[in-house]
């Protein structure tokens, strides 16, 4: 079953009340296995990595809410929710009783909505604990019946792929562009994407492409919500009781697969001055936005190097306590959009993709993850990730975007964005 109010709507008077009931789960089959087959696309809900975290099913509840309000809206809703469920759990932790997953669009003006699904079934994972959430609308039904490990999934067959709406040589002459504007003192930096549309010859399972992503990423959080469906290795925030964490990635290298080169590639990243700019202007916006919220915020001096089967990045964990009782989403929200999709001064790179990008993000860069009633809860940047056809789900549209600067050349940054594509190509492949 599921509530759609209307999109826009403000405060939900009366919402429905849901009961909940968590139990713990001694099975220690990995949690994308249990995800079922047959289900529609985006009902199939997780948030892995490295075997822990979320995976989740049907959907209890529903929301969606739509332009510069949409997170406001989004946690009103939640909000009342939480307020009005029953809810038994003998777990909690962050993630056990009443639990949303969600996704946002990147723009405020995107003709996609922003979505909340609360699943009617989680199977979670952390430290090695597990456990079971069912949620429904039904009082009587407390029923919990252990997951199975469901069927393999059918990999995608026959996929062709086609430029979408930012063909390569687009995209190169917006870069051009961009470096421009950079030059005459516009912005900063300036964030700008591509995509690259697959067709295969039946529906896509979403669950093979979490399956491959998983196995190949495991520095990243492999993530499905709503038919959004990536391996994203950006942690826009974390909550978690007072602990407050991001991931800031900015400043990119193509791995060759030789690794001494790697190696040596590594460490002149880790000296470039050009993406140690790029980095900086995405550290700053995201220590920034985090401030009022928070103390004893710890921001390293000098970023690591983060090593990922197709790219390396510049990356910096962010780690503060929490001073006020701001949910993960209200900080996601305040993050939104940080420098490494953006760009910097934030208003004017936005105004700047929406003119030279030409085309709608979708939830594309936007935050995804989960969020529980007490607020806690992890929202990733959407990257590295593919939209399904909600009409058509043998088409997936694939997303990958690079941080421009003064220094920046055209044609690197294609290469650089064909390199960001990699991790969704080979989760389509068969072999
Ligand atoms: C925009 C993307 O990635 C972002 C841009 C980066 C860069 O330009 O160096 C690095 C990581 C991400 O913050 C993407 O993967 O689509």
């Amino acid at each position: 079953m599921s509530t759609l109010p209307a999109p826009g709507a403000s405060s939900p008077a009366a919402g429905p009340t849901v009961v909940v009931r968590t139990v713990p789960l001694a099975a220690t089959d990995p949690l994308l296995a249990y995800l079922p087959s047959g289900r529609p696309h985006d009902e199939l809900l997780s948030w892995v990595r490295r075997g822990e975290g979320l995976v989740g099913w049907g959907a209890a509840l529903t929301f969606e809410s739509r332009g510069a309000d949409r997170f406001a809206e989004a946690e009103a809703w939640w909000r009342e929710i939480g307020h009005r469920a029953v809810v038994r759990d003998d777990v909690e932790r962050p993630g056990t009783g009443l639990v949303c997953f969600g996704s946002f669009p990147f723009a405020a003006d995107s003709a996609e909505s922003a979505r909340l699904v609360v699943p009617s079934t989680i199977v979670g994972r952390r430290d090695g604990q597990g456990w079971l959430t069912t949620i429904s609308l039904d009082p009587q039904l407390t029923l919990l019946e252990n997951p199975s490990v469901a069927s393999d999934p059918e990999p995608p067959r026959d996929v062709a792929f086609a430029d979408g709406d930012v063909s390569p040589a687009d995209y190169a002459h917006a870069v051009a562009e961009a470096v421009k504007r950079i030059g005459a003192g516009e912005v900063d930096k300036v964030v700008l994407a591509r995509d690259l549309v697959a067709t295969a010859s039946a529906p896509i399972d979403p669950r093979w492409l979490l399956r491959r992503l998983a196995e190949r990423y495991e520095n990243t959080w492999v993530f499905s919500v709503a038919g959004l469906v990536g391996a994203t290795p950006e942690l826009l925030v974390r909550r978690d009781k007072g602990l407050i964490t991001s991931r800031v990635l900015a400043g990119t290298i193509r791995r060759t697969g030789d690794d001494a080169k790697d190696l040596a590639l590594a460490a002149s990243l880790a000296r470039s001055s050009k993406d140690l700019e790029e980095h900086e202007y995405a550290v700053r916006s995201v220590a920034e936005a985090l401030a009022p919220h928070c103390s004893s915020m710890n921001v390293p001096e000098a970023p690591f190097v983060l090593h990922l089967p197709n790219v390396m990045h510049l990356a910096t964990d962010v780690a503060a306590v929490s001073v006020d009782d701001a949910s993960s989403l209200t900080l996601a929200a305040s993050l939104h959009p940080s420098a490494a999709v953006g760009g910097t001064p934030t208003a004017a790179a936005v105004d700047l993709i929406g003119e030279l990008e030409q085309m709608d993000r979708g939830r594309y860069a936007g935050p995804v993850g989960w969020m529980d009633a007490h607020g806690d809860g992890a929202w990733g940047i959407a990257l590295r990730s593919g939209a399904l056809d909600p009409d058509d789900p043998s088409q997936i549209t694939l997303y990958a975007g690079c941080g421009i600067v003064a220094g920046s050349d055209p044609e690197s940054e294609v290469a650089e964005s064909d390199a960001k594509l990699i991790p969704m190509r080979d989760a389509l492949a068969s072999d």
